[in-house]
């Protein structure tokens, strides 16, 4: 069979059965041009069953593998190349309003009028407009008309939504021009460290994005955390299975603004936690953030240096976010660490949620399947998604994403196995370990 054909048949199947899974969950397909959002995959905090997820997974790998198969080389490469222009598009489009203003034209306007409203010249805004229209995101119904699509819809009312994507959209093409520099300077090209990121080197000049955010002047930076934690919140509270853990202590290890333990708690009602960090002020911020429901829980806030033997006696220990930070040598002195304070417990589990570095398609080069079926499984769901992600936190802060092997190697190393390996139906997994 024909690579096209192969693909056709692999995209018609694994189409017709996510379409009659949905569907049958929800009542209804999914739609493009309704501007709404389609609660069976754009609700964050009701996502995709497993299996649905894994479908999703599968089309979009062969969509973009049926996309390089039909475009010419010449036009591929150029278009990739020219990916900033879409960047540009959407940060332009969000920085105009131009979501809100179509609302507030009644849901439907022409681009006279559009450009009028968010007082642009529209020759110019129609070029942004088609630009994102070629990505569904808006819809032209008539020559220069257009409403929302699905997609457009959910940049409109929503200041957090709007300004997380001018966030990802313009600092990260700012960072994003440092990068060839960053793999090629002699002072960079082998650091991982925060000081060195594209972001210190080529848009604050000097200060290291922590102390960026720090600046009072930047403190909507804090709310934007908060936008980007909905992408993988509830892939965290229902894809590791929390409940086994009964009455288990957590230990909190580096638990920074401790929102996914609180989240968890209110889940688990009969989990205890301790929250772990360095710093005193973190802690005392965490407190208050406790909410009223949990304040008759057990719950302790214990100030640690992670570098030193723990403190604190725990059945879990939970690190979310925190080895990305670090060189193998951090890493492995944290393991440690880790390991020997667990010897104090029987039985205990180790717990670690990070993305986990993946290869979008690993196929020999025989092969006669679709790429879908050549997705290696101990990795991060989302591939391309997560890999852009891990581009997007690197130029920002530095750090390292290490794959599973990776993993296992510094955790085998300090004296643990992985015991089981969790895929989040988002970009993040959880490696679950305990003492070798
Ligand atoms: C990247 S954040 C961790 C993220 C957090 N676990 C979460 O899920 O959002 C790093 C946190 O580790 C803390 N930290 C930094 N160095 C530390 C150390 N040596 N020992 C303990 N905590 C440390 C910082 O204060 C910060 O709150």
């Amino acid at each position: 069979m024909s690579p096209l054909t192969t693909l056709a048949d692999s995209l018609s199947s694994n189409l017709r059965e996510l379409d009659a899974q949905l569907t049958q969950s929800q009542g209804s397909p999914p739609h493009l041009w309704d501007a709404k959002p389609y609660s069976g995959l754009d609700n964050t905090s009701q996502i995709p069953s497993q299996a649905a997820f894994q479908l999703i997974d599968k089309i979009r790998t062969d969509l973009r593998a049926a996309e390089a198969l039909v475009t010419p080389t010449h036009f591929k490469l150029v278009e990739l190349g020219l990916t900033q222009y879409k960047v540009a598009a959407l940060n332009t489009a969000v920085s105009l309003k131009v979501a809100d203003a179509l609302v507030e034209l009644g849901g439907h306007a022409s681009l006279r009028e559009l450009a009028e409203k968010v007082d642009t010249n529209e020759h110019k805004l129609g070029k942004i407009m088609r630009v994102l229209t070629g990505d569904y995101i808006f819809q032209e119904v008539s020559k220069d008309c257009f409403k929302h699509s699905r997609h457009s819809v959910a940049l409109a009312g929503s200041p957090g939504a709007r300004s997380f994507m001018s966030f990802i959209t313009d600092l990260g093409m700012r960072c994003a021009l440092g990068i060839p520099g960053d793999l090629t300077r002699p002072d960079t090209k082998n650091s991982f460290a925060e000081k060195d990121a594209p972001f210190v080197k080529e848009v604050s000049k000097g200060k290291t994005f922590f102390e960026y955010m720090m600046d009072p002047n930047n403190a909507e930076m804090v709310e934007l955390a908060n936008v980007g934690v909905q992408l993988t919140r509830m892939p965290l509270l229902v894809d590791y299975p929390w409940g086994e853990l009964g009455e288990a202590t957590v230990v909190d290890v580096g638990c920074g603004a401790g929102d996914s333990g609180i989240d968890v708690m209110k889940m688990y009602p009969q989990i205890k936690w301790a929250f772990q960090d360095l710093s005193a002020q973190v802690l005392a911020d965490v407190k208050k953030a406790i909410p009223e429901e949990l304040r008759n829980r057990s719950i302790s806030f214990v100030e640690h240096d992670y570098f030193n033997p723990n403190v604190s006696r725990g059945n879990v220990w939970y690190m979310r976010g925190v080895l990305h930070e670090y060189v193998d040598e951090g890493v492995l002195k944290i393991l440690q660490n880790l390991a020997a304070a667990m010897r104090e417990t029987p039985n205990s589990k180790l717990i670690i949620n990070e993305v986990c570095a993946a290869s979008p398609v690993i196929a020999p080069a025989d092969s006669m399947s679709p790429p879908s079926e050549h997705i290696p499984e101990q990795q991060s769901a989302l591939a391309d998604i997560g890999n852009l992600m891990t581009w997007s936190t690197f130029s920002l802060f530095g750090g390292k994403e290490r794959s599973y092997e990776e993993y296992e190697k510094l955790l085998l190393a300090a004296g643990f196995k992985v015991s089981r390996f969790f895929r989040f139906r988002t970009f993040t997994v959880m490696l679950e370990c305990e003492l070798a």
